[in-house]
């Protein structure tokens, strides 16, 4: 998606939140420097472009519906966690860190593509696990791209994941593990999946 189409969107979630484009501005900075030049976007490519995708959201639901997982396997954040322990190694993790655990990095090390979120509420975390990730990285953010980082569209870590699927070209995506609805969260978490509902529903979701 252009920067254009999605600034709206963008513009209308820092509303929302109070969050600062500045921040984020910043945010996508310091993970450009950090990623020294890193760039696997290639590699995420071949593995989404014209394949069946399957993008795993972290709500409880996702272990009772592993078995509809097909073709390549995009995890949100700590969805990631729960693949690895049924024993899936997810091709690409979504993260903005905050659900990032050492899991993470031997992921990483065994050749799961991590794309790192950027925003104004993440700096420590970007400095804490960036120089760890020792794999492919990729890095993103939801304010203007700059060389290195990338914006596909997207706010959580699993609509995000949607949005890049169907840049990068994937033949289908299908998505397992979402409920939008849960009430079990605290405020911040709910408006967010208020987002993400907003934003998957615009993709041609049915949430
Ligand atoms: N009921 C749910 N609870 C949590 N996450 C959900 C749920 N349904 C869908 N998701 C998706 O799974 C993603 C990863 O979930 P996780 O629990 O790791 O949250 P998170 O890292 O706090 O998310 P974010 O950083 O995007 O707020 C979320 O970003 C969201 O897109
Ligand atoms: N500034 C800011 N941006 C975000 C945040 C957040 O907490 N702060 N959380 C996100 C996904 O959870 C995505 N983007
Ligand atoms: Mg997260």
């Amino acid at each position: 998606m252009r920067f254009e189409d999605w600034e709206p969107h963008y513009t209308a979630i820092l509303e929302y939140f109070g969050f600062e484009r500045e921040a984020d501005e910043e945010a996508a900075r310091v993970l450009a420097e950090l990623a020294g030049g890193r760039d696997d976007i290639a590699l995420l490519e071949a593995l989404i472009g014209g394949r069946n995708v399957t993008v795993c959201g972290n709500a409880p639901s996702l272990p009772a519906e592993l078995d509809r997982i097909e073709g390549t396997v995009l995890a949100a954040d700590a969805a990631a966690e729960v693949l690895a322990g049924h024993g899936v190694r997810p091709d690409a993790v979504f993260t903005d860190l905050d659900g990032a655990t050492d899991i993470f990095i031997d992921l990483s090390r065994r050749g799961t593509v991590m794309v790192v979120h950027a925003h104004g509420d993440n700096v420590p975390l970007l400095r804490h696990w960036v120089p760890r990730i020792l794999g492919p990285l990729v890095a993103t953010t939801q304010a203007a791209p700059i060389p290195g980082v990338h914006n596909f569209g997207g706010f959580t870590d699993g609509d995000r994941a949607v949005f890049a699927a169907r840049e990068l070209g994937a033949a289908d995506v299908r998505i397992i593990g979402f409920d939008l609805a849960d009430r079990d969260v605290d405020p911040l978490k709910r408006g967010k999946l208020y987002w993400a509902g907003e934003l998957l529903r615009m993709m041609g979701y049915d949430l």
